[in-house]
């Protein structure tokens, strides 16, 4: 036995990085109508750790999460999932990386309304072919307090239980990274506390990676640290955020996201 072995694998929560942003650009248009919604972006998510993105509308939030999440393409530089180049996989592995690697959590919810609960929860998986673990589906169940509430429609749920339906279903199947894009932005102020309740636990007790796009200092508050966007390039991180940190940083933004 090498001495190696008697010292601890490092915890998910403390190692590694689950995506990488190096100069990555994304450019739309051309000609009077070109945009330049990233520029040169480089950006890394630590593997177990929750992170907030920030900046004014326009500034990029959206293009940044789509891009590592390979839901569009880049223009330039490199975006990655784990060691995995997006930019080098054809549309086929692309689709198989997003369904095997990463979870989705929507400002909508994106639940089909003919399934139950429970079936919107494993939808993912069984596309996959592949069977959430029982034991580990009953415990983010009971996490996010659905236990009741799995044989019914996302009709008869209010808005808050469909989003923990759709935390559950990003959850279950244990992906490397979760995308979050203004994940309580529907909800009241409670049942939005609720739901970054479960995203900081998933972080805090499962290992579980998060990146959320939001407009809210109080949801940022929650994460283990900011990004802020501000015309295309980060300008800023606060690390361990409070709200009213957060919130002060915002004010003192001018109307462009620059520091005034
Ligand atoms: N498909 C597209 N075609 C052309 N321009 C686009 C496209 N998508 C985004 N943009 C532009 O890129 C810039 C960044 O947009 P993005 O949606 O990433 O901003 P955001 O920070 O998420 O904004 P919001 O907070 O309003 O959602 C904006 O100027 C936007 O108009």
């Amino acid at each position: 036995m090498s001495h190696a072995a008697a010292v601890p694998a490092p915890t998910l929560a403390t190692s590694g990085v689950a995506a990488r942003a190096a100069d990555l650009s994304r450019v739309y248009g051309e000609g009077e109508t070109r945009v330049v919604a990233l520029d040169s972006v480089s950006v890394e998510f630590g593997t177990g750790q929750f992170t907030a993105i920030m900046g004014p509308s326009g500034s990029g939030k959206s293009t940044l999460m789509h891009c590592m999440a390979g839901l569009d393409t880049i223009s330039s530089g490199s975006a990655r999932i784990g060691d995995v180049e997006l930019a080098a996989l054809g549309e086929k592995k692309l689709t198989q990386l997003r369904r095997d690697k990463i979870g989705f959590i929507f400002q909508a919810f994106n639940l089909l309304p003919t399934l139950t609960a429970a079936e919107n929860i494993t939808l993912p998986m069984d596309i996959a072919g592949r069977k959430p673990d029982p034991a580990w589906m009953n415990a983010v169940i009971e996490t996010v307090g659905l236990s009741g509430r799995l044989a019914h429609r996302p009709g008869q749920l209010s808005g808050g239980q469909q989003q923990r339906v759709a935390v559950a279903r990003a959850l279950v199947a244990r992906p490397e990274i979760i995308f979050a894009d203004e994940p309580t932005g529907n909800l009241d102020s409670r049942s939005g506390a609720e739901i970054l309740g479960f995203l900081q636990e998933s972080v805090r007790a499962m290992g579980q990676t998060v990146v959320m796009v939001t407009h809210d200092p109080v949801a940022a508050g929650y994460a283990d640290r900011v990004v802020f966007l501000a015309d295309g390039r980060i300008v800023e991180e606060l690390h361990r955020p409070t709200s009213d940190a957060v919130l002060d940083r915002m004010r003192r933004f001018d109307g462009r996201g620059r520091t005034q």
